[in-house]
């Protein structure tokens, strides 16, 4: 049995599993897992966490890796708006927002989309939205050394609406950088204006 082969067993061992917890959970809600409706929900919530969760089983670095290029510009490369889905580590309900991120290279620039797909890599986690931000920018500034990095992540929590506290119009906002963008304001700024709407 190849690699590939071996995952995909792994794979269909633990959403079995995630599915026989699923219609225990059911049940304890008083449900009945076995009305028509609800058959085949367990392997469907199942595959839906497992799909949420794809993060835990790949490595942003190597993701990124697939994309680097020599270039010599030295000014901010900014990827605005980055959609994201996350749950909270707290509850497991769902947080979502945007992520913005602009770095200054330095000898290298990364493709557009990795940026997109490092954001997955850590939302697609149980994560808070402070280590989300904090993550995204390590693996940034670690693979790619550039000589700053900046992430600022704005996200709704289900966990503060749906339920505990109920308010439906708050929205977090997390900011992360390092490099050159901790020691001068003024580029900080400069990123701040150009990510506003
Ligand atoms: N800092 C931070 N807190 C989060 C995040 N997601 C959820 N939380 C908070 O985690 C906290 C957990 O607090 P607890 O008092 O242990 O749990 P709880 O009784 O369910 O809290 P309430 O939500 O206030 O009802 C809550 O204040 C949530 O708002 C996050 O991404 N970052
Ligand atoms: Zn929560």
């Amino acid at each position: 049995m190849n690699t590939t082969q071996k995952a995909m067993q792994n794979q269909d061992i633990v959403i079995e599993e995630l599915a026989r917890h699923y219609r225990a959970i059911i049940e304890l809600i008083g449900e009945n897992p076995d009305r028509e409706g609800l058959r085949k929900t367990p392997l469907r919530a199942a595959k839906a966490l497992y799909y949420a969760t794809q993060g835990y089983r790949q490595d942003a670095s190597a993701v990124m890796k697939q994309a680097v290029f020599e270039y010599a510009g030295s000014r901010m490369i900014i990827v605005r708006d980055i959609e994201f889905y996350s749950f909270c580590e707290h509850h497991i309900l769902p947080f979502f927002g945007k992520i913005s991120v602009g770095y200054i290279p330095d000898g290298n620039m990364i493709g557009l989309s990795k940026l997109a797909r490092v954001v997955n890599v850590y939302a697609r986690r149980l994560q808070v939205q402070e280590r989300l931000t904090a993550e995204v920018t390590k693996v940034i500034s670690n693979t790619l050394g550039a000589k700053g990095v900046i992430v600022v992540c704005r996200a709704e929590h289900l966990c503060m609406k749906m339920r505990g506290v109920e308010k439906q119009d708050s929205s977090t906002t997390t900011i992360d950088y390092d490099g050159v963008f901790a020691e001068d304001t003024t580029l900080r700024q400069e990123f701040l204006s150009l990510i506003q709407n």
